[in-house]
C-alpha cells in the first residue's frame, strides 16, 4: 500500500521536554488513524511535524513523497490545528470559498458544507455562530481544497452528542471516496467508532499500533475499589492508593482480582468495579514503560 508520510526516527525537543522520542510510524493511502494518548502525550507535536508546522530536532518527515517544508506538497494535505481563529465579520460562505481558492481542486461550497451539517448557515456571519458550528466550520475547511490526506486536532471538542455524529458522517465520507484520515482524540470512544487502526501515543512515543482492538486489550485497565483498613498485597494488582478510607486498586483483570481478595480473606465493603478513565489507563501504561526504561 501506498505509503502517504512517514515518520522515521523522529525526535522533537522543546528546549528541556522531550516532546517526541524516536517516533517511526507510516501513513498508508486509504487508512483511517486515531492518535490516542493523554494530555502532553506528543499527538499535536507529532500532526505538526507531519504538516510541516515544526522540525524534527533529529530524525525525518516524509509527506507524499517530499518534505513537509515544501509548500507544494502541503497543497495536498488538509489539516484543521486544535485550535483555530476564523474571521467573524465574514460570511461562512465567504470563509469557504477563500480558503478554497488557495487550492487547484476544491469541493463546491454547498457540497462541503453539506458534508459536515452546515448547509443551512452558508449566509451566516462566522461571529453568530456557535462554539460547536465554529468548530465544524473549521473542521471543513479542512476538506475545502479536495486533499489526499486530512490532519485533524481533537476535531471534536467542544461538540455535543449530535454535531460530533454530523462530524463523524463528514469524516467517514470522506474516507469512503478514498481519501486518508489521522486524527488525534482524548475519546477511545470517538476512536472506536471512526478508526481502523490506532496509535497509542504516551511520553512521545508510540505504546500500542494496532487494530482497535488489540489497543483495547491495552487500555482495557480497571479500577476495583472498596472500604478496607489496609492495601492488600495480591499479584494481580498493578497500582494502588488510598483515599479517605478507600483503597483503590488497578488491574487488567477484576474478575480474578476480587476472586484473589476473597481467597486472601480480606475484610472489605462496599466493592465497586468500574472502567478507568483512559487517562488513569495511560498513566498505567506510560508508568509501567517509565520503569521498563
Ligand atoms: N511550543 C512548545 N514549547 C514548549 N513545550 C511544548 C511546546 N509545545 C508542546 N510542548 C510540550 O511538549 C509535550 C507534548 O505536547 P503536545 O501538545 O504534543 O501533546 P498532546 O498529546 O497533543 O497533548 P494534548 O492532548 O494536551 O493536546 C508537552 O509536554 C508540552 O508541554
Amino acid at each position: 500500500m501506498t505509503v502517504l508520510a512517514r515518520a522515521i526516527d523522529a525526535t522533537r525537543r522543546y528546549g528541556d521536554v522531550l516532546a517526541l522520542d524516536r517516533v517511526s510510524l507510516d501513513i498508508r493511502a486509504g487508512e483511517l488513524i486515531g492518535l490516542l494518548g493523554p494530555n502532553g502525550a506528543g499527538k499535536s507535536t507529532l500532526i505538526n511535524l507531519f504538516v510541516g508546522l515544526r522540525r524534527p530536532t533529529s530524525g525525518t518527515m516524509e509527506l507524499l513523497g517530499g518534505s513537509p517544508s515544501d509548500p507544494a506538497v502541503r497543497r495536498s494535505i488538509g489539516v484543521t490545528p486544535q485550535e483555530t481563529g476564523l474571521p467573524e465579520s465574514l460570511r461562512v460562505g465567504e470563509i469557504v470559498d477563500f480558503v478554497s481558492a488557495h487550492f487547484p481542486e476544491r469541493y463546491g461550497t454547498a457540497e462541503l458544507l453539506a458534508r459536515f451539517g452546515l448547509g443551512d448557515l452558508v449566509k451566516r456571519q462566522v461571529g453568530g455562530l456557535s462554539g460547536g458550528q465554529k468548530r465544524r466550520l473549521a473542521v471543513a475547511l479542512a476538506f475545502a481544497g479536495r486533499p489526499r490526506l486530512v490532519f485533524l486536532d481533537e476535531p471534536t471538542t467542544g461538540l455535543d452528542v449530535e454535531a460530533r455524529r454530523t462530524l463523524w458522517e463528514g469524516i467517514r465520507s470522506f474516507h469512503a471516496d478514498g481519501g486518508t484520515v489521522v486524527l488525534t482524540s482524548h475519546y477511545l470512544e470517538e476512536i472506536e467508532a471512526l478508526a481502523q487502526r490506532v496509535v497509542v501515543i504516551g511520553l512521545g512515543r508510540v505504546l500500542a499500533d494496532g487494530t482497535v482492538q488489540a489497543v483495547r486489550d491495552v487500555v482495557g485497565v480497571r479500577r476495583v475499589s472498596f472500604a478496607a483498613p489496609a492495601v492488600p498485597d495480591l499479584p494481580s494488582i498493578m497500582r494502588s492508593s488510598v483515599e479517605d478510607g478507600r483503597v483503590h486498586l488497578l488491574t487488567t483483570d477484576s474478575d480474578l482480582l476480587v476472586t484473589e481478595l476473597v481467597r486472601a480473606g480480606t475484610a472489605f465493603a462496599d466493592l465497586e468495579v468500574r472502567p478507568t478513565s483512559l487517562e488513569e489507563a495511560f498513566i498505567t501504561i506510560t508508568s509501567k514503560e517509565e520503569a521498563r526504561a
